[in-house]
């Protein structure tokens, strides 16, 4: 079996990828489950590749080893699209997952369903030592509900309706949001290039 460092310290983001790699079969490992600890990496991009570039490229450069990166957000077209490559931090700096869609929540007020798109974006960067790091990104289409629904997931999944599903994606079994998700497409867009190599 392989085995493969994501840099990330993300619970949730981990989790997603323990099931999406599972039917590769290859181990993730994050930065929380090295024995030593890594300090936060400042994430001072603008844009999700130069963020996921700048997780990936850290961690690659400190153990010469190849390392996945995800960055990933929200855009809601009501908005202009934030809270994107903000969205661990819309609510504040503590990364509070419940203040962050609550914020959302509340930014909506009055906005009716038709005006309530959004998209989950994800971002992988590939950081090989000696070589470019490549990106490969995933979308995923939905509409943002009026309160939070359900307990699985993470982040802003209770209040993400994927398109034309009654459920929120943490209303969804982990294996159903990993069929759907922009994570999951993204991870598709890297194993089918990584086959055309
Ligand atoms: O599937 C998802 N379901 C719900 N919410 C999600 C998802 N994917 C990303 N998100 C939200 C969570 C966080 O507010 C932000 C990611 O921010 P992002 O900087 O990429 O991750 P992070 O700081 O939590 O962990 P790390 O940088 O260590 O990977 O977007
Ligand atoms: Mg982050």
């Amino acid at each position: 079996m392989k085995e493969i460092i994501i840099a990330t310290k993300n619970r949730g983001k981990m989790k997603d990828f323990e099931g999406l790699f599972a039917t590769l079969n290859i181990k993730v490992t994050s930065l929380l489950d090295l024995p030593e600890e890594i300090e936060d990496i400042e994430e001072t991009g603008t844009t999700f590749e130069e963020n996921a570039a700048i997780k990936a490229e850290a961690i690659c450069e400190k153990f010469g080893i190849p390392v996945i990166a995800d960055d990933s957000g929200l855009e809601v077209d009501a908005l202009n699209g934030e809270p994107g490559v903000y969205s661990a931090r819309y609510a504040g700096e503590q990364k509070d997952d419940q203040a962050n869609l609550q914020k959302v929540l509340s930014r909506l007020e009055g906005v009716p369903d038709s005006k309530r798109t959004a998209r989950f974006v994800c971002v992988l960067a590939v950081a090989n030592p000696g070589e470019l790091t490549i990106f490969k990104r995933g979308e995923c289409e939905g509409k943002i509900g009026h309160k939070p629904a359900g307990d699985n997931g993470f982040g802003y999944d209770p209040i993400f309706y994927p398109i034309e599903s009654d459920r929120t994606m943490a209303e969804m079994a982990p294996a159903e949001k990993n069929k759907i998700s922009h994570r999951r497409k993204a991870l598709d867009q890297l194993v089918n290039w990584v086959r055309e190599q």
